[in-house]
């Protein structure tokens, strides 16, 4: 058993549910979020009616709106923010964070403007060294989590001892994580499920049927592996938890943010309405245009993608979406 001190940044739904998960392991666990109401809920109810309604929270799990004092006693950091905060959020941080201190990506995204992936940022705000951050990702919502819902998940890191330390940081009878040192595919696979949501989503919202969803899924996961082996990821990630398994998650599942954001987007709404309607994170937004960016630095086809944000900026209208597609020339599956 771990005895590891964690502290999350961010009291969000993922954010409060791992730490839950993390103090269900054993760990004193402690959350901290900017919002003092959210805050004093979760400390003194062992609640978060905010994000996670209903759900009773572990009595030992502690939370705070100070980010320096948790931090500097953290053996364990965990960023559990959206990917677009984190840098800014993070690096005033940084020379809090203890020498020995391992850091988590729980972020689902690739960052707009440097391509660069979650743990990349987090080295890169926190000034330490990519062999100190580990990635979790996998089939996670957040909500049937924190019902203790029996859910696998995947722990990589650079090296197998990291990994192995924050598997046991967060291994519970109802939370199994699985190791793995591919952290570039792990992470392309999260980010690049959330814009394969999203086109999920609109084709829900078109009224389009099972045959549409599979193909969507289908092709979303071979384009996912073209970019992830493109950037030296390991093809079987992607038949993995973190690869196929999250991607089916996410875009099945009423629960995702994304996909619910598709619909919405399927059904006629703009991108600017369902934003202002929803205060929850959709990383797919940001990130089609991110991972589109990479995907063309590097000259992989990534046609979903392309899709997908075009209509996020307007350019294509979501009942176009299937037509732009199938207008490309026919390649063998495996092409
Ligand atoms: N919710 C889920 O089921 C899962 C989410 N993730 C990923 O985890 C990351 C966080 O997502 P969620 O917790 O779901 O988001 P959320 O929308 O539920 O919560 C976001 C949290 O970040 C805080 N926040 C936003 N801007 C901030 C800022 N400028 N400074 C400080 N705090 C700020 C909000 O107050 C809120 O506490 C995302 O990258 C998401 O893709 C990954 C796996 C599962
Ligand atoms: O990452 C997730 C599940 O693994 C959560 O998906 P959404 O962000 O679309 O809700």
């Amino acid at each position: 058993m771990s005895t590891d001190r964690v502290v999350v940044l961010g009291s969000g739904s993922w954010g409060t549910t791992f730490a839950a998960v993390t103090a269900d392991a054993g760990c004193p666990s402690t959350v901290w979020g900017r919002d003092a109401a959210v805050v004093a809920e979760i400390d003194g109810d062992h609640r978060n009616s905010a994000y996670l309604p209903g759900i009773e929270l572990p009595s030992a799990l502690r939370a705070t709106t100070d980010a320096a004092s948790a931090v500097a006693r953290a053996d364990v950091l965990v960023l559990a923010l959206p990917s677009k905060v984190l840098r800014d959020t993070l690096g005033p941080l940084a020379g809090a964070i203890p020498d020995g201190a391992v850091l988590v990506s729980l972020a689902k995204g690739v960052e707009l403007g440097t391509g660069r992936r979650m743990s990349e940022v987090v080295a890169e705000a926190a000034g330490v060294d990519a062999a100190r951050v580990a990635v979790v990702s996998g089939p996670n919502l957040a909500r049937e989590i924190a019902e203790r819902q029996p859910t696998a998940t995947v722990v990589a890191a650079p090296g197998v001892a990291l990994a192995e330390r924050v598997a046991a940081a967060c291994s519970t009878d109802y939370f199994r994580p699985y190791t793995n040192t591919d952290v570039v595919g792990v992470e392309i696979a999260g980010a690049m499920k959330n814009v394969m949501a999203l086109a999920v989503g609109m084709a829900v919202g078109l009224g389009m049927g099972d045959n549409s969803k599979a193909s969507l899924i289908t092709r979303g996961l071979a384009e996912t592996a073209r970019l992830g082996t493109a950037l030296g990821a390991d093809p079987q990630t992607f038949a993995g938890l973190a690869g196929m398994g999250d991607l089916v998650a996410t875009c099945t599942s009423p629960l995702s943010r994304n996909r619910t954001f598709g619909e919405q987007l399927g059904a006629g709404h703009s991108v600017d309405e369902v934003v202002g309607a929803t205060r929850r994170t959709a990383e797919g937004v940001v990130s089609c245009r991110s991972l589109l960016a990479l995907a063309r630095s590097l000259g992989v086809d990534v046609p979903i993608t392309e899709a997908v944000a075009a209509v996020v900026t307007g350019a294509l209208r979501p009942q176009e979406l299937a037509a732009t597609m199938f207008r490309r020339a026919r390649k063998a599956e495996s092409g």
